[in-house]
């Protein structure tokens, strides 16, 4: 059984605003999925969707075997999700959090007290577990909604950016807490900002672009849609006119046959070519001959960013590694 199948779903707002206009997903139980595309795709509508807090223009949902239309409390039951935007009480300690989503939920009252101490364990907040939840680090805060959307041992869990904002530190801790509940076989549903996290956590991606998914497969398959290793050349400030000639020359070459594959960056070029590794050094002797002065140079494997930009033509929005301040420096005293 699928654990979510969604079949051509639309979503127009009450503004005339078409969300999502046709999002279809096939989710095996205890895959680690990805939903991925730019601020304003419709990531957060689709997941609205799939959790009952949207009902779909049209199309249909099952979670868990129940039309989410027909049975959302069945749905509900069934499913943890994580907004955006945290659900944690912060005049609350973590262990009145968790107590608190165990009666939301419907946890048998003999079980919270053990249900509450392992979701502590897990998330590692048993040294923390009577303490106020104000106090906390973003990283923190973060784990403790992780357990609050565990509480009920859904087999599917939805988690809308989940990490954004946190230092690589806290981000790397969540993303072990992701792994271990799916390795329990639990579905995870991830949405993020940061492709290297996708690419590290999930089995399969899909890509939504205006609403609508534009492409779909685990992160090697859509890394070879890329076409190749991408051949990296930094130039000594060039001028926009440098820039038009390398880009030229590097489509005269032997390593080219289709000018898309030729990216102009603001220091020099992309160039992606499956002979990258074996003749990219033609090409920085023909860029040198036409006058060119190369300062850095280096051949990688695509990337999920290599990815996005060659699927949508757009660079991957909110890859900002950029942590808030205060987050950073309370993970860093976290970590004293
Ligand atoms: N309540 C609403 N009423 C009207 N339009 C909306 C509403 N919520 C979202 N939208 C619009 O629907 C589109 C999809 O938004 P959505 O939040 O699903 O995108 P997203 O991919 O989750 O983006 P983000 O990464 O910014 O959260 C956007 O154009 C957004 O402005």
């Amino acid at each position: 059984m699928s654990a979510i199948d969604a079949d051509h779903l639309e979503l127009t707002y009450a503004d005339g605003t078409r969300a999502v206009t046709d999002v279809s997903l096939s989710i095996d139980e205890g895959e680690f999925f990805g939903f991925l595309g730019s601020n304003g795709a419709g990531k957060t509508t689709t997941i609205k969707m799939l959790v009952t807090l949207l009902r779909p223009t049209s199309g249909s949902v099952r979670v868990n075997g129940h039309d989410v239309a027909d049975e959302p409390r069945a749905v509900r039951k069934s499913i943890g999700y994580m907004a955006q935007e945290t659900s944690i009480d912060e005049e609350l300690t973590a262990r009145e959090n968790i107590r608190y989503a165990c009666e939301a939920y419907g946890v048998p009252r003999d079980e919270r007290a053990d249900r509450i101490d392992q979701l502590l364990d897990l998330v590692d907040l048993a040294g923390v577990a009577d303490k106020r939840a104000k106090g906390f680090s973003g990283g923190m805060q973060k784990r403790l909604d992780v357990a609050t959307a565990l509480v009920h041992e859904p087999p599917v869990v939805f988690l809308d950016e989940p990490t954004t904002g946190l230092d690589p530190k806290a981000r790397n801790r969540l993303w072990d807490y992701f792994e271990r509940i799916n390795e329990r076989g639990t579905t995870v549903f991830l949405t993020t900002q940061y492709l290297e996290e996708a690419d590290h956590l999930c089995e399969r991606i899909s890509v939504i672009t205006d609403g609508e998914i534009e492409v779909s497969g685990s992160p090697a398959e859509l890394k070879s849609l890329v076409g190749g290793d991408v051949l990296e050349v930094e130039f000594d400030e060039p001028s926009d006119d440098d820039l038009e000639r390398a880009r030229e020359v590097a489509i005269d070459s032997a390593l080219v046959d289709d000018p898309d594959a030729v990216e102009r960056t603001e220091a020099g070029l992309f160039v992606t070519s499956t002979e990258a590794r074996r003749h990219g050094t033609d090409l920085l002797v023909a860029l040198r001959e036409a006058g060119l002065t190369i300062v850095g140079f280096n051949v990688r494997s695509p990337t999920l960013d290599d990815v996005f930009l060659t699927v949508t033509g757009e660079e991957y929005e909110g890859g900002d590694d950029r942590a808030d301040e205060a987050d950073v420096a309370a993970a860093t005293g976290e970590a004293r």
